[in-house]
C-alpha cells in the first residue's frame, strides 16, 4: 500500500483534466438528458457527470452517469473531483445534490476492472483518485446530500457516507453498505472511520466485520440513510432539504460541520 500511494502523490488532477477534456457541453450520451428546470441557468456535461446548477437557489444537482453501474474508475473518479471543485470555486454554490442517471443503481462502488492486472503505476493513480474523491466530498465547504435512488455497494457507499444527508429511495430491492470484508477484502481505515461517524462504533463494527448490506429500511434504522422516500421522490426531496438547510441563520448549517470547521 505504501509503494501505492507513492507512486499516486506523483499524480496531477490537472493533467487528467487536459488527458479527459471533461468539460465538452456535447459529450454524454444520447439517453441521459439534462432535466432543467425553467429557472435553472447552467448545465454542464462531462463524459460520465452532469452538473446542474440553479444560479437562483445556489443548489447544484451532480448526476453520475456511467452506464452500467456507475463503477468508480480512474476516468470517472477524475471527472467527477474536477465537477466538484469547480463547484467548490463557484461562490454561487452552496448545496450540491449527488445522484445517478441510471435505474436501480446509485453507485457500484470502484471499478473491479481497474484493480485487476494493472501496473503499480496505475493502481497508485486508481488509489490516489479513490482517495481524492472521498477528501472533496467529505471535506467540502458546501452542504453535500446524497439522492440514492438505487443499490450502493462498497464504494457507492462510501460516497454517500461522505455526504451530510442522505435520503434513499424506499424500493426494497435496494441495498447499501460496505460490505468488503464479503469481498475477501478489509475496508480502509478512512472508509471505517466514515461510517464509524455516522452510525457509531458498534454499528459499525458489526456492519464491518460482517460485510452487511442494509435493504433501505435497515439503513434507515441503522442510521446509515437519514430518510426513505418513494422512489419518485428522492430528488424533489433531497431539493427541499437542501432548501432547510440552506435556510439555517449565517450559513451555520455549513460552518457547523465538523469535518471542515474546527471551531
Ligand atoms: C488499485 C489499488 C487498490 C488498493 C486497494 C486496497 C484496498 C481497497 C479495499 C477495499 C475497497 C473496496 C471498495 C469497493 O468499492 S470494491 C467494489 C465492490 N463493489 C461490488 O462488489 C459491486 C458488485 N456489483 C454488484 O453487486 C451488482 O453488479 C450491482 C448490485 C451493483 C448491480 O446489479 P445488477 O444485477 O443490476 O447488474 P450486474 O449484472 O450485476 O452488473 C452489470 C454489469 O456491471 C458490471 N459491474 C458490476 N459491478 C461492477 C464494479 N464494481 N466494477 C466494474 N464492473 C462492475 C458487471 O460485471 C456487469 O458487467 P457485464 O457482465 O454486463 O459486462
Amino acid at each position: 500500500m505504501a509503494t501505492l500511494l507513492k507512486h499516486s502523490a506523483k499524480y496531477a488532477l490537472s493533467g487528467r483534466l487536459a488527458r479527459l477534456g471533461v468539460h465538452s457541453r456535447h459529450g454524454g450520451l444520447q439517453c441521459l438528458q439534462p432535466r432543467l428546470l425553467p429557472h435553472q441557468r447552467s448545465a454542464s456535461t462531462s463524459s460520465k457527470i452532469l452538473v446542474e446548477m440553479d444560479d437562483s437557489t445556489g443548489i447544484a444537482v451532480l448526476t453520475m452517469k456511467n452506464p452500467p453501474v456507475n463503477s468508480l474508475s480512474l476516468d470517472f473518479l477524475t471527472e467527477f473531483s474536477i465537477s466538484l471543485e469547480k463547484l467548490e470555486l463557484d461562490r454561487g454554490c452552496r448545496g450540491v445534490i449527488l445522484t445517478s442517471a441510471l435505474p436501480k443503481i446509485f453507485s457500484a462502488g470502484l471499478d473491479i476492472m481497474e484493480m485487476y492486472g494493472k501496473s503499480p503505476e496505475h493502481c497508485g493513480e486508481f488509489w490516489k483518485a479513490v482517495q481524492e474523491m472521498w477528501l472533496r466530498l467529505y471535506g467540502s465547504s458546501m452542504i453535500t446530500i446524497a439522492a440514492i435512488n438505487g443499490s450502493s455497494p462498497a464504494g457507492g457507499c462510501l460516497m454517500a457516507l461522505a455526504c451530510d444527508y442522505r435520503i434513499m429511495a424506499e424500493n426494497p430491492k435496494y441495498s447499501i453498505g460496505l460490505n468488503e470484508t464479503q469481498l475477501g477484502i478489509v475496508a480502509p481505515f478512512w472508509f471505517k472511520d466514515t461510517l464509524v461517524n455516522t452510525v457509531g462504533n458498534r454499528a459499525a463494527e458489526l456492519s464491518l466485520q460482517l460485510g452487511l448490506l442494509y435493504s433501505a429500511p435497515d439503513a434507515l434504522r441503522t442510521g446509515l440513510v437519514d430518510l426513505l422516500v418513494p422512489e419518485d421522490k428522492v430528488l424533489s426531496t433531497a431539493s427541499q432539504t437542501m432548501t432547510q438547510w440552506l435556510a439555517i441563520p449565517g450559513e451555520n448549517a455549513i460552518g457547523s460541520n465538523p469535518r471542515v470547521s474546527s471551531s
